[in-house]
């Protein structure tokens, strides 16, 4: 049973949400978790076979007295009612910025960043305006930066900005907006992704958790659910961190021993500072 359990079902009976990527990872749990709440889900992606086969398997699991479907859609061509929208499709590949080039740094920014917008922007003409809503928007840990996918950073860090932008500028439509912001989670099919490199990427984060594992999509998707419910009523603009305390902990990054860093100011904390750094040399 999943974490919504503390949830009744058919807290969200005759609503509509629309969860982009929703057919795989985080997106399949947020989906199904909204279906076993009675929420209607259109979920959107790229690949119209692996939408229609989850939500084949899902609708499988939705009790047969619920209002509930699940309508696998390739565009998110968005009409009638939209009470939820989550834009959690999204991704990246793993690069140094000086070997990135001009057009796959615009491919992640046009993903996560604009594909964002474009998407919170068309729920809110389209219904939003007129009847309020709520909209989460999953970002990344990337509070320390995000060194090998710093354009994913960049365009997550824009978009927790535009979530508290529109959280001011939607207040008065009755339209609330969080940012969720995972750790790594791990799943098939965002392994998948990296290819030959995927195991070793996501093995090589367990250290730096906390929790020394990593998450999996169903940790993130109660998260989801409780901002889109009557129970966070309350908050806007908010950024969740649902990475068990990993963005508080050590970088993955280790940044070799170098000498390439500009000299200190010759001053009065020269000679101490020449000690500590020799006596640091001698015990390498
Ligand atoms: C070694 C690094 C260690 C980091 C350690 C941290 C620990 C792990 C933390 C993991 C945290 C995050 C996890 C996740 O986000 S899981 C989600 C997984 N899902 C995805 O990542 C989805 C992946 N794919 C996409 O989202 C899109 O395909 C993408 C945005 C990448 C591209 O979108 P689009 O379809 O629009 O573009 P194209 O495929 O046509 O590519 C356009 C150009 O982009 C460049 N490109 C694309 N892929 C790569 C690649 N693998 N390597 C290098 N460059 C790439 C390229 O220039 C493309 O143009 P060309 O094909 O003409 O060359
Ligand atoms: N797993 C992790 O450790 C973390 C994941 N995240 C983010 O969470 C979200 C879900 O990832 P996760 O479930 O882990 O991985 P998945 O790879 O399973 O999910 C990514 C989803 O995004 C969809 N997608 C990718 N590109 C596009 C696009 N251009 N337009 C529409 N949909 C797209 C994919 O579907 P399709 O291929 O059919 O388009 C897929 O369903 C992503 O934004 C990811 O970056 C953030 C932090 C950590």
């Amino acid at each position: 049973m999943a974490a919504s359990s503390v949830f009744k079902a058919g807290l969200f009976n005759h609503k509509v949400a629309i969860v982009t990527g929703g057919g795989t990872g985080i997106g399949k749990a947020i989906t199904s978790e909204l279906l076993q709440l009675g929420c209607s889900v259109v979920i959107s992606s790229r690949k119209l076979d692996r939408l229609e086969s989850a939500a084949e398997e899902l609708t499988q699991k939705i009790p047969p007295s619920s209002p509930a479907k699940v309508t696998p859609i390739q565009e998110a061509c968005l009409h009638g009612r939209i009470d939820f929208l989550v834009n959690n499709g999204g991704g990246q590949f793993s690069s140094p910025v000086n070997m990135m080039s001009a057009k796959g740094w615009k491919a992640v920014i046009d993903t996560n960043l604009n594909g964002t917008f474009l998407c919170c922007r068309e729920a809110y003409n389209a219904w939003m305006k007129d009847h309020g809503g709520v909209i989460i928007n999953i970002i990344a840990d990337m509070w320390k930066g995000f060194p090998r996918m710093a354009h994913t950073g960049a365009a997550r860090a824009a978009v927790d900005n535009l979530t508290k932008s529109l959280a001011i500028e939607w207040a008065d439509s009755g339209v609330r907006i969080n940012s969720v912001a995972p750790g790594t989670i791990i799943s098939k099919t965002a392994m998948e992704n990296y290819k030959d490199i995927g195991p070793t990427m996501f093995k090589m984060s367990v250290p730096f958790s906390p929790a020394k594992r990593l998450g999996v999509p169903e940790e993130v998707s109660p998260a989801v659910c409780f901002l889109l419910s009557p129970a966070a009523s309350y908050i806007t603009g908010a950024t969740l961190k649902v990475d068990a305390g990993q963005s508080l902990y050590h970088s993955v990054w280790e940044i070799p021993d170098h000498t390439a860093w500009p000299p200190a100011p010759e001053g009065e904390n020269t000679d101490i500072l020449r000690e500590i750094m020799d006596m640091t040399k001698s015990k390498l």
